[in-house]
């Protein structure tokens, strides 16, 4: 299959490096001049914690670059870049190419229904992990799995082909029966593991270590249970928690630095506002305040002010 990865940096080249490995046409796209010039002259370099490093050939290009059409297009920038991406791969979409969007947050779904036919759109979640140690390299520890479903599946013949695609790759994808209810779960998994990782400078690991985790869980998620129950939206509390508490092992997640921690490592600009900061906004229009979930999305954003974000 002929795969763009919209959206480059750490999940998109890990995605990308087994997409390519296990005989797929694979082109990263991205706006990061120096990452992509780095994997273009030497290579994506993957660093492991199973051995040496492994180099691959990969192709990379900035979007405005890109001419080719694709069977399919991962978007895996982060959700407020994804708007700009798409606009700016403009005809690179006039062929109506299969748009697979894995990225973090509630909202994503709508923007991308901007720019492409909601019967193209396939839409999910995956707790893979990965850094982006520098410009053409990323650290990737543990395992992780997808949880995917056509945004109108009576339209959508080729989620097989999709399927067949990621799971020869290695990517342990799913068909999500609610893919709703599938973002909700990871986002309130993200709102949990992402933003108190962050606030407190540790691993998912190092916080799952916590004596008092599961009443910082609970604070967090409580809220999110209300604000989906009055959306209707099916949301479970218990097996978020049971989800978390899963990621703390070595094996999936433990040693990981969430994404949000990254970001604020890297000084660059959170998702906050489309986990956290979404439920407590939607909390609000729905009259069902979520003040634990407002009040961690400030201390992100205030964060994010004292490192010049
Ligand atoms: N990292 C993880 O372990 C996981 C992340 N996710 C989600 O996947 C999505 C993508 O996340 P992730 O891959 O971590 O994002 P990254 O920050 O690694 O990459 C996303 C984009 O950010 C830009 N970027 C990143 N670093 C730099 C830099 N130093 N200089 C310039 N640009 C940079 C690049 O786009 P551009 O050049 O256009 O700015 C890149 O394509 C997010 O929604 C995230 O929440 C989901 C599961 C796990
Ligand atoms: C689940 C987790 C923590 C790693 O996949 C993630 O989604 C992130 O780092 O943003």
């Amino acid at each position: 299959m002929k795969i763009a990865i919209a959206g480059a940096g750490a999940m998109g080249c890990r995605f990308g490096v087994k997409l390519q490995t296990a005989g797929n046409d694979v082109t990263l796209i991205d706006n990061w001049a120096d990452h992509v010039a780095t994997i273009n002259t030497t290579g994506l370099t993957v660093t492991t914690d199973e051995g040496p490093d492994q180099v691959t050939t990969m192709t990379a290009a900035a979007p405005q670059d890109v001419t080719d059409h694709f069977d399919l297009i991962i978007l895996f920038t982060k959700a407020m870049q994804m708007d700009h991406m798409l606009t700016e791969l403009g005809d690179v979409l006039s062929n109506q190419p299969v748009v697979l969007t894995l990225a973090n947050g509630i909202g994503n779904i709508e923007t991308i229904e901007k720019h492409v036919p909601k019967n193209r759109i396939v839409a999910g979640t995956t707790i893979w992990s990965s850094s982006l140690t520098g410009p053409g390299h990323i650290t990737v520890t543990g395992t992780g799995s997808i949880s995917l479903q056509a945004i109108v599946p009576a339209e959508f013949p080729d989620l097989p082909d999709v399927l067949n695609t990621l799971n020869h790759a290695g990517l342990n994808a799913s068909v999500a029966e609610d893919v709703l209810a599938a973002i909700w779960k990871k986002a309130g998994l993200n709102s949990v593991l992402n933003t108190y990782c962050t606030l407190f400078d540790c691993n998912i690991g190092e916080f799952g270590a916590l004596p008092n985790w599961r009443t910082l869980n609970d604070a967090v998620l409580d809220e999110f249970q209300a604000v989906a129950d009055a959306a209707k939206i099916n949301f479970d509390a218990q097996a978020v928690t049971n989800l978390i508490a899963a990621q703390f092992d070595p094996m999936t997640n433990g040693g990981h630095y969430p994404s949000m921690h990254q970001d604020m490592a890297k000084h660059r600009p959170t998702e906050v506002d489309f986990l956290n900061g979404y439920v407590a906004k939607l909390g609000a229009q729905l009259g069902v305040p979520a003040p634990i979930n407002a009040n961690l999305a400030q201390q992100i954003h205030a964060k994010e002010s004292l490192r010049g974000i």
